[in-house]
């Protein structure tokens, strides 16, 4: 399959410090990836590579094809959308006159407008004033504008970072049906529920560096002890491996009526994050 992104070795230094260290992975068109990683991870510096805002000190960056001398170029910015902690809106103008704007920028049809508005769940609110709107709105606003040009490749920076659980799953659902009409999305988050419930397949940054790389269910499935947390009328927790020798107990359990709950003892993939890492995603 065709890739959108492809990173080979790349690492980046401020100064005397190094925030990425020899990262390489790729991106295939039409899914939806994410970067995961604590605070400082160098989430934000990876998209800002991918996008032209900073250069690599070392490696490889192709991005829809591009090298690194056209990755920034005006054929590049037409073919992604970008939402990061830099994007900006005109405070003074409405929400609607703001994406009009974006239009006429990106050469896109203003039909569009009213598409992403609904998307974004900010149709009834299109006339309102860009300043007078909260942290959560402006959010979507920008989503709205990163997406306006129909891009075929997006790179999201913790896109639902500041909004409520109600906006966050109804951006979630807008990215999904994005992404079924052919848009490949990179998305960095420390959300864990939101990369499983949204990415094909996910990495983990820690100090600069991946220490994994895969399919949500994969990773939970690998890092799981495979065992069976068991439940009985009684009130009894049993855990009981998922081994062969140990069947006839599950059936013994349930034969007698006793087992009132089971379980399968997958982590969350923010437990899988902890125990590659030993630390917090926070
Ligand atoms: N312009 C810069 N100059 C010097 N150091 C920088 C610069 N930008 C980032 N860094 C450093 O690089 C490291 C990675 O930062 P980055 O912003 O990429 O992390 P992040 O994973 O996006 O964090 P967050 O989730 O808090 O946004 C940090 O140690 C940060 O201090």
């Amino acid at each position: 399959m065709e890739n959108s992104i492809e990173v080979v070795e790349i690492q980046k230094t401020f100064q005397q410090q190094t925030a990425i260290e020899d990262v390489s992975f790729q991106v295939k068109k039409g899914e939806i990836f994410g970067l995961l990683g604590p605070s400082g991870s160098g989430k934000t510096t990876t998209i800002k590579m991918l996008t032209g805002e900073l250069g690599q000190t070392v490696g490889k960056i192709k991005v829809l094809g591009m090298e690194s001398d056209q990755i920034g170029s005006a054929e590049f910015k037409a073919k992604i959308g970008i939402l990061s902690d830099n994007s900006s809106l005109y405070e003074r103008l409405t929400i609607y006159d703001n994406l009009k704007l974006f239009c006429r920028l990106y050469n896109a049809p203003m039909r569009r407008i009213d598409a992403i508005l609904r998307d974004v769940n900010l149709h009834g609110e299109k006339s309102k004033t860009v300043s007078k709107l909260s942290k959560g709105m402006k959010q979507r606003v920008l989503l709205a504008k990163a997406l306006i040009h129909e891009p075929e490749l997006v790179f999201l920076d913790e896109p639902t970072s500041a909004l409520d659980p109600g906006n966050a799953a109804h951006i979630h659902q807008g990215l999904r049906r994005l992404n079924e009409a052919g848009t490949t999305i990179f998305i960095t988050t420390h959300n864990m529920e939101e990369a499983s419930a949204l990415c094909d397949r996910v990495t983990f940054l820690n100090h600069g560096k991946i220490v994994e790389l895969d399919r949500p269910g994969e990773l939970q499935y690998k890092y799981s002890t495979h065992a069976f947390h068991v439940e009985t009328f009684d009130g009894e927790q049993l855990v009981i491996n998922n081994t062969p020798d140990q069947a006839e107990r599950i059936k013994e359990l349930i034969a007698t009526n006793q087992m009132k709950a089971i379980h399968t003892d997958e982590p969350t993939l923010g437990q899988v994050f902890l125990k590659v890492t030993g630390e917090e995603l926070v």
